[in-house]
């Protein structure tokens, strides 16, 4: 057991998926998972092991923001062993040709986080993913007919912004869309040396306005999630 992790040792798998919602969590395990069991319910950040396709794969929540995803990170990493870190997240689109339930592949994450800014002494990090994980997600989604996107996202410390127009300021640079969480993912996992990807689909739009129901949420995050799977 950990401070915020109540497994045991060998109870997580050296895969495990990683979406902000502990519900999501639960919902991947019962749908995708052969007999899953439950290692986590501290702080109600459910965690569960199981297999996909006879491999042995984990899944928990990691709450939303940097700080909350990096605590998650440093304890699956340092106490559990986990070597294979894949975020599967909602993000808002910062780009016209960035659709709604687009799957997005974060190569790399800008940040408003101040986490790294500390850490760095002001330097500038550039947090990026794993290229073997990048290289198999690609091959994952291109097997099952899964179109992709990939690039450059923003992890932000903010969802609900003043300024309802900055995003603009990125997306002029390229950046694909927003979340909260690859950042501080990224940075954990190379400060271990160990594999980390973030795949996103996009929940709404930040150009367009236009948004998901719940309902389609849950039919549009399985081409996400079904690609995170075949990197176990
Ligand atoms: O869908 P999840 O994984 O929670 O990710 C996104 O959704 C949350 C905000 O609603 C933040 O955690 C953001 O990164
Ligand atoms: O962090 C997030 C996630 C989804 N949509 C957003 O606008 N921001």
């Amino acid at each position: 057991m950990s401070v915020h992790i109540g497994a045991k040792k060998g109870d997580i798998a050296e895969t495990i998926l990683l979406p902000g919602d502990p519900l999501r969590a639960k919902w991947i395990a019962e749908t995708y998972f052969d007999n899953p069991f439950c290692f986590n319910e501290i702080r109600g950040m459910y965690g569960y092991t199981g297999t996909y396709n006879g491999k042995r794969v984990s899944v928990m929540g990691t709450g939303m923001g940097v700080p909350s995803i990096s605590i998650y990170a440093n304890e699956l990493i340092t106490e559990y062993g986990v070597k294979n870190l894949i975020r599967v997240g909602s993000a808002g689109s910062y780009q016209a040709d960035v659709k709604i339930r687009d799957v997005v592949l974060a190569m790399s994450a800008s940040s408003t986080s101040g986490v790294n800014e500390l850490r760095f002494g002001g330097a500038d990090y550039a947090p990026t993913a794993n290229f073997g994980l990048f290289i198999k997600a690609v091959e994952a989604a291109r097997s099952k007919n899964i179109p992709i996107k990939a690039g450059n996202v923003l992890s932000s410390d903010e969802f609900y912004e003043d300024d309802k127009e900055s995003f603009k300021k990125w997306s002029k640079f390229g950046v694909l869309c927003v979340e909260m969480e690859a950042a501080g993912l990224y940075t954990i996992a190379a400060k271990h040396r160990v594999n980390a990807l973030a795949i996103l689909t996009i929940s709404d739009s930040l150009v367009s306005g236009e948004s998901t129901t719940s309902k389609e949420r849950e039919t549009t995050f399985k081409h996400m999630i079904e690609v995170a799977l075949e990197l176990a």
